[in-house]
């Protein structure tokens, strides 16, 4: 990857451990603004505690971490998940209506979420604004991821990351989320980060992708690499997995 573009995301040799477990190795690179980069990874190898430190849940042991070229600890807490939203797998809902869900990360803030911003946000994700009072738990499992990212859009987030948000869907809501990132992205510029199982998937989404493997980062580059990468072990990696 060359150096010219506007990082919206800048690791500087980040480690971090826990129990004595060397979990992140001396992460360095960095994730260009309004892109969509890809995270792939085998299971353990450190993709969702990398995230936790993008957004504050967790702070390295040693190193850096820059968002929108400020160091991360410069932020207050509020302003740093505003900057950098979050949706994970499961994604999990209180009980109770869309408009309850949807009205969480402002009720944290003490605002209140108008009505009319709740069925503009049900319109970008492409729900019918009649869902507003619908009770989550009676959502499919695609509807729910849409209400998921709706929730975290409600604090225009400049950058996304997105933690296997597709995993536990069907091909057809698969595609449908697929385009809704795309589009997001597209329209706000938001700056896509997305850890992914699904190697196809990594690589036709993706601008860029990151692999990363017993906590380093092993390879990185446009996401065409996946199909000839030039580690052996990332090889072995995607063998078959990608067309
Ligand atoms: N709080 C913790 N305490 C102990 N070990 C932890 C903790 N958090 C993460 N780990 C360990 O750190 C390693 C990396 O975990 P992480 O969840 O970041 O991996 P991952 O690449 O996201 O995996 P997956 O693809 O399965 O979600 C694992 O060995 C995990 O068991």
């Amino acid at each position: 990857m060359n150096n010219d573009y506007n990082k919206a995301l800048l690791f500087k040799q980040v480690n971090y451990s826990v129990d004595g477990l060397h979990i992140l190795k001396n992460i360095t690179g960095s994730i260009p603004k309004g892109k969509i980069t890809t995270l792939v990874g085998p299971s353990g190898s450190g993709k969702t505690t990398l995230f936790k430190l993008c957004n504050g849940l967790q702070s390295p042991d040693s190193g850096d971490i820059y968002i929108n070229d400020k160091p991360i600890n410069s932020y207050d807490p509020v302003k740093l998940r505003r900057n950098v939203g979050i949706a994970l797998q499961n994604a999990a809902m209180i009980s109770g209506s869309v408009m309850k869900n949807l009205s969480l990360p402002l009720d944290l803030q003490e605002e209140k979420l108008s009505e009319e911003r709740a069925k503009e946000l049900l319109h970008l994700v492409g729900m019918n604004k009649d869902s507003l009072q619908r009770n989550t738990k009676d959502l499919s499992g695609g509807q729910r991821q849409k209400i998921s990212i709706a929730r975290t859009l409600v604090n225009k987030p400049k950058i996304l990351l997105l933690d296997e948000i597709t995993s536990s869907l069907d091909s057809v809501s698969r595609q449908d989320i697929e385009e809704l990132i795309t589009k997001i992205n597209h329209t706000y510029d938001t700056t896509i980060f997305w850890i992914t199982h699904n190697l196809q998937q990594a690589m036709t989404i993706g601008d860029y992708t990151w692999a990363m493997m017993d906590g380093e980062i092993i390879e990185t580059g446009e996401s065409n690499f996946l199909k000839d990468p030039k580690k052996e072990r990332m090889k072995d990696f995607v063998r078959g997995e990608v067309e």
